[in-house]
């Protein structure tokens, strides 16, 4: 049903789409700087695989030459090589341009059409043209040398890189994409192969270049963290600023900014989370830190590794269970934060990594000075923290009232204290069920003596995480002398409309 709504959507904005990314030599042309710009009544927008090669070539030759004189380089020795006449060029530009022309009027036609109803040139005329138009083969020799000796030479590594780029579709994969609304106010989203043709290549690329750079977030959760975007505080962890975007993760940020029909925003942030091992896991939670504003769009993307998502109710019910696929997305928005926590809980085993990435819009500005455990208005969180209800269980025993089981989160003094420095409403509305004593049920977590013994270093093993001298004083601190302590007041919730799969329209380019 959901899944019919979806499709129907994305049917009847086909028409539109499909004009928009046409592959349009003359715009190609225009980018290379070969054309004059076209009238915008008739130029279409590029081919947002273009756009995109076009934006990530800017940003990798930004030092070096510049990619506009290689681009316009290699057309050159294109055109040497295809003996291709300005004029004939021109023409086929004309023709190019036509086809993208706004379906209905006379010219739109396919490409195929559009050529069989022009006259062909016969073989004088398209001479004589050729000859008046294009230089002597003396003179296209001497242009091309005179540029091979004043162009500098990129460097070999920077060629690698580009030829081993990766080429996003036009459009996401939205097969069997489902849409809920759920409570009226909160939409999740579920596209299985959202980007499963590039799949494999970001797997790869991301391994390679990132999991040797990401840390351990939490022991008990034993899964790796790389952050891109400002500060942070996540789950008691201090991300520290990092705006150096990954290529790949910033071309996976635009495609969904740029290339699909969400409304969603231009992510700033990302969290990605390398799943290493069956026993790497991350417990029931919602993301609702301040940063991230009142109604924050989550958008996951998920590569390698297939493990179980699950979203639940705040009363435990699970609502979904969402296999990560690869390529697949998962996008929570509206109040799902409020009114849902997920989950990815640990597995039997997994064949290679799982890598999420969890993008996010995050404002430094909007952190609030959080209360510790030796200030008034500090609230002790009874469930241990926000990732409560955190029993290392297995993706198959977790049906959905794990919070009824005794079991709760870490009782160590550091993750006590990082959990608390998040004050979620759930946690308090769990209030007296359970307590702190460790009740895991199997998962390898902080049971096992090597995540025990991390967990006394930890995090001096987090290169990228850091920890306040007061959160380790408050971490020392015994528990109890602080549970009697008042909540601080509820933030009011407004009620909003949800969001809705929808055609966007074309985006901003940047
Ligand atoms: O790995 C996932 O899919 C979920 C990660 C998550 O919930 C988070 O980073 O907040
Ligand atoms: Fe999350």
């Amino acid at each position: 049903m959901a899944a019919n709504r979806a499709s129907a959507k994305k049917m009847d904005c086909r028409p539109s789409l499909e004009h928009r990314y046409r592959p349009n030599e003359a715009y190609g042309r225009q980018l290379l700087g070969l054309t004059p710009t076209a009238e915008p009544s008739t130029a279409s927008p590029p081919p947002a695989g273009l756009m995109r090669a076009r934006r990530s070539l800017e940003g990798r030759h930004s030092i070096s030459p510049p990619a506009g004189e290689l681009l316009r380089n290699a057309e050159e020795i294109l055109r040497e090589n295809e003996q291709l006449p300005e004029a004939a060029g021109a023409e086929a530009e004309q023709r190019m341009s036509l086809d993208c022309d706004e379906p209905g009027q006379t010219s739109a036609l396919p490409s195929n059409e559009a050529a069989a109803t022009t006259e062909p040139p016969t073989a004088e005329s398209s001479e004589l043209s050729a000859a008046a138009a294009a230089p002597t083969s003396e003179e296209r020799q001497q242009s091309a040398a005179d540029q091979a000796s004043t162009l500098p030479k990129p460097p070999a590594e920077q060629l690698d890189a580009d030829i081993s780029q990766i080429i996003f579709p036009d459009e996401p994969d939205l097969t069997d994409c489902q849409q809920t609304i759920y409570a009226s106010d909160s939409t999740i989203i579920y596209a299985p192969k959202f980007l499963s043709e590039v799949a494999d290549q970001v797997y790869e690329r991301l391994i390679t270049d990132l999991l040797p750079q990401a840390f351990q977030h939490r022991p008990s959760e034993q899964r790796r963290v790389y952050w891109i975007g400002p500060s942070y505080t996540y789950s008691g962890v201090e991300l520290k600023e990092n705006l150096n975007w990954h290529q790949v993760i910033e071309d996976i940020r635009d495609f969904i900014y740029h290339d699909t029909q969400f409304d969603v925003p231009k992510f700033n942030s990302v969290l990605v989370n390398f799943y290493t091992e069956p026993g790497d896991r991350i417990p029931w939670h919602s993301d609702d830190e301040d940063e991230l504003g009142d109604r924050p769009t989550i958008a996951t993307v998920s590569f390698g590794a297939e493990r179980l998502f699950m979203l639940r109710r705040r009363d435990g019910n699970v609502t979904h269970r969402f296999p990560t696929l690869p390529g697949s997305l998962i996008l929570m928005a509206g109040n799902c934060q409020k009114r849902l926590q997920h989950q990815v809980p640990a597995a039997h085993s997994q064949n290679g990594v799982r890598i999420s990435l969890t993008f996010r819009v995050t404002k430094p500005e909007l952190r609030r000075k959080r209360a510790l455990p030796d200030d008034p208005t500090y609230s002790q969180p009874l469930n241990g923290g926000p990732f409560g209800d955190d029993q290392g269980g297995r993706d198959d025993d977790q049906g959905g009232h794990d919070d009824d089981q005794g079991g709760r989160g870490d009782d160590r003094p550091q993750e006590r204290q990082a959990t608390a420095t998040r004050d979620r409403e759930g946690d308090r509305g769990r209030r007296g069920r359970g307590g702190h004593q460790r009740g895991r049920r199997g998962g390898r977590g902080a049971a096992s003596g090597a995540a025990a013994a991390s967990a006394a270093s930890w995090p001096a093993g987090a290169a990228a995480a850091s920890a306040t001298s007061a959160q380790a004083a408050a971490a020392a601190r015994p528990y109890a002398q602080v549970a009697a302590r008042p909540a601080p007041p509820r933030r009011p919730q407004a009620a909003i409309p949800p969001i809705v799969l929808r055609c966007t329209g074309t985006r901003p380019t940047s």
